[in-house]
């Protein structure tokens, strides 16, 4: 596979360090402005670095742009010309329609709008996909490229902002409560290096329950709250302070947000 990635920032190089880890690709292009900071991947006998758009184009058939929404109508119009039947364009970018894609591009463009997540980086991204009437043809490409670098799910566009809060922000919010708890464990003793190694590998396990063991949470929640015992104490003093509902109003806080940007 030639990819290309336009826009190297944060996302963009999770994903090439996952492509890269999973040795996904032929040929890798990464593209900014900029380039001094991610020179050194070149270190990657199939990585090219470039500030021209349009070479990492023409050399590449799968194209993942990563830039800001701001940023992106103008790089379309810039490779437009160089699209061809083969071309598959696959946007990460927040809030901008495939509509609005394929006003630049034209409908006979294969569009695919993704919504990962930095976890790609390490093969566990939570990624969901939509794509135009076109794309839909090559929409098991993506798939495949996604579930090579997590797990995928096709959902429709209008809940792609949706998608965006639960998945992309998302690991700021698990973050937090990680870094939370293993507050509190320094509280109660441990040095911060063990208090870490716990949040984090309990979370996963708890992840991990339900992922593979296929139950709803509240099961696994009656397994570990002994009657008149330290967990419901905990949990309920939890909930009274809003634990569910502060989550829960964070994400429609996010998604309140994240529609205001699109409006723009
Ligand atoms: N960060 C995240 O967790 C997620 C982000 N997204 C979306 O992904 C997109 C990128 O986000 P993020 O990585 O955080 O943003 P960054 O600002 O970190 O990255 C954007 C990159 O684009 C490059 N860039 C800007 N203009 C051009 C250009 N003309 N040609 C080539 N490259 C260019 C910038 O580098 P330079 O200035 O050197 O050109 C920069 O490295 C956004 O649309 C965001 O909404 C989606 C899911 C998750
Ligand atoms: O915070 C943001 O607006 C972007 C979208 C998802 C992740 N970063």
């Amino acid at each position: 596979m030639k990819i290309a990635i336009i826009g190297t920032g944060n996302l963009g190089l999770s994903i090439a360090k996952g492509l890269i880890k999973n040795n996904t690709t032929t040929s890798l292009y990464l593209t900014k402005r900029n380039t001094e900071s991610i020179e050194n991947w070149e270190e990657y006998g199939n990585v090219k670095v470039t500030a021209d758009n349009r070479e990492a184009v023409k050399k590449s058939d799968i194209l993942i742009f990563a830039v800001q929404p701001n940023q992106f109508e103008s790089i379309l119009k810039e490779i437009n010309d160089l699209l061809h039947e083969n071309h598959v364009v696959i946007s990460t970018i927040t809030g901008f329609k495939i509509e609005r894609m394929e006003s630049i591009l034209g409908s006979d463009t294969n569009i695919i709008r993704s919504m990962p997540n930095t976890a790609i980086s390490v093969g566990k991204s939570m990624t969901c996909l939509c794509a135009n009437e076109k794309g839909k043809k090559r929409i098991q490409l993506a798939e495949a490229i996604f579930n090579g670098l997590g797990t995928s799910i096709i959902i429709e566009e209008r809940l792609m902002q949706a998608a965006t809060v639960i998945c992309a922000s998302g690991i700021a919010f698990w973050m937090r409560l990680i870094r939370a708890t293993t507050q509190g464990a320094i509280q109660l003793g441990f040095d911060a290096e063990e208090a870490q190694q716990m949040a984090m590998q309990t979370c996963a396990g708890a992840a991990n329950l339900l992922i593979q063991g296929g139950n709803h949470p509240e099961q696994e929640i009656d397994k570990v709250t002994t009657p008149r015992g330290c967990t419901i104490e905990g949990l309920n003093e939890m909930e009274h302070q809003g634990l569910s509902s502060s989550l829960i109003r964070g994400i429609v806080a996010s998604f309140n947000k994240i529609n205001q940007i699109a409006e723009k």
